[in-house]
């Protein structure tokens, strides 16, 4: 039985201060701990000089006959994209979006009884990241793994539980499928096919992945100029499938443009590059920089959805994407090894599996 996510933190235990986390409604200034300047966050401000054109990640319509090279070509140049015609049922998104709502909804010592303990893997708090950071984040987190059932009994009396876990199981559902989907798309306009990846089989059947669900919120906030959402990082996937609800505050980064705004766009999905297929492209597809800004006027909600290889499976640079002189640019690493990696290391994990390669 390979190690599941939720045992993957057991031996990396963080200090997560959830219980000082701020009535964030009482409050009509933003205090000293939640203030991010560029010392606290050198990309903070970044903007190119001259002002880049405003340019946006790709709407790709996933029923375009175009589509794969379309998300080819956004994985390379932004490492994200939206979709619209995803397949999704639109129910299914505004259920996990009300589910997402309740559960922040509910009172703050309801909400610690599901604490996320500090070598595990599920329920609620701040974001892992926070631990690599001098300032709070103005958002607070839940995570699923598997069955939500556990944590959510802590939150909800019975008659609610069925049908928030049903809502989960079937989000979990749609959203692998659709990865699945991606993922080959996005393989094939690089011309790599079944026979070059053993392990990730492109059959419905799925065995060979897992995922975690990510649900965010970020409350109105009294100085969101100078506040934090969620702080810069690259996710820790082969792919991150998001919804945000209709409130702006998600950014990717550019070298060439700065920080861009993902305009939220009803009925479609964000779709991120994560570090597992940058390595699997041997670089070729990008691990997007992102983060969450937020809104004095409105609270903004996301779910996540985190999805990666089972964790027996070594993730290496398909060698057809290796140069025939060229070695791989990184070596191989499982899920589990490269987030304890993150766990430790945070932005600086992909740089530690990189080879050295001579000049
Ligand atoms: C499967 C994952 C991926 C995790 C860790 C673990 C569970 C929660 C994910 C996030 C979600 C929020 C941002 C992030 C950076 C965080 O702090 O927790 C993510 C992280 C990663 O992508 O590295
Ligand atoms: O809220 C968002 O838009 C970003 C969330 C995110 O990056 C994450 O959960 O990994
Ligand atoms: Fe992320």
């Amino acid at each position: 039985m390979p190690t599941m996510l939720t045992d993957v933190f057991r031996g990396h235990p963080i200090h997560l201060p959830h219980s000082h986390q701020p009535d964030f409604t009482s409050l009509s200034e933003l205090p000293d701990s939640y203030t991010w300047t560029p010392k606290d966050d050198p990309l903070l401000d970044a903007a190119p000089s001259p002002p880049a054109a405003s340019e946006n990640i790709p709407l790709i319509d996933l029923n375009h006959p175009d589509a794969a090279n379309q998300i080819g070509s956004a994985c390379r140049t932004w490492g994200a994209f939206q979709i619209a015609n995803h397949g999704v049922p639109l129910e299914l998104l505004q259920g996990i979006e009300f589910l997402t709502g309740s559960l922040f909804q509910l009172p703050v010592q309801r909400k610690l009884k599901a604490a996320r303990s500090e070598t595990g893997f599920s329920g609620y708090g701040v974001a892992r990241i926070s631990s690599f950071f001098n300032k709070q984040m103005w958002s607070e987190g839940f995570t699923i793994t598997g069955s939500p059932l556990n944590d959510f009994r802590k939150l909800w009396p019975q008659h609610h539980l069925n049908n928030y876990c049903d809502i989960v199981e079937e989000y979990e559902e749609q959203m692998q499928k659709l990865a699945s989907k991606l993922m080959w798309l996005s393989l094939t306009s690089l011309g790599v096919s079944e026979e070059d990846i053993k392990w990730a089989s492109a059959n419905p059947d799925l065995n060979w992945a897992q995922s975690a669900l990510q649900l965010n919120h970020y409350p109105v906030c009294p100085e969101p100029d100078r506040a934090m959402g969620l702080a810069a990082h690259t996710d820790s996937t082969l792919l991150t499938i998001l919804h945000q609800n209709n409130t702006a505050g998600l950014q990717v980064f550019r070298d060439d443009l700065g920080w861009v705004t993902v305009p939220p766009v009803p009925d479609s999905l964000v779709v991120n590059v994560g570090d597992l297929f940058h390595i699997l492209s041997n670089g070729l597809f990008k691990s997007v920089l992102h983060r969450a800004r937020v809104n004095q006027t409105r609270s903004r909600l996301s779910v996540a959805f985190l999805w990666g290889p089972q964790s027996d499976i070594k993730i290496s640079p398909v060698p057809k994407l290796v140069s025939p002189v060229g070695s791989p640019l990184y070596r191989s690493v499982t899920w589990t090894e490269y987030l304890r990696t993150k766990a430790t290391h945070f932005n600086e994990a992909l740089s530690m599996i990189k080879n050295d390669i001579d000049e």
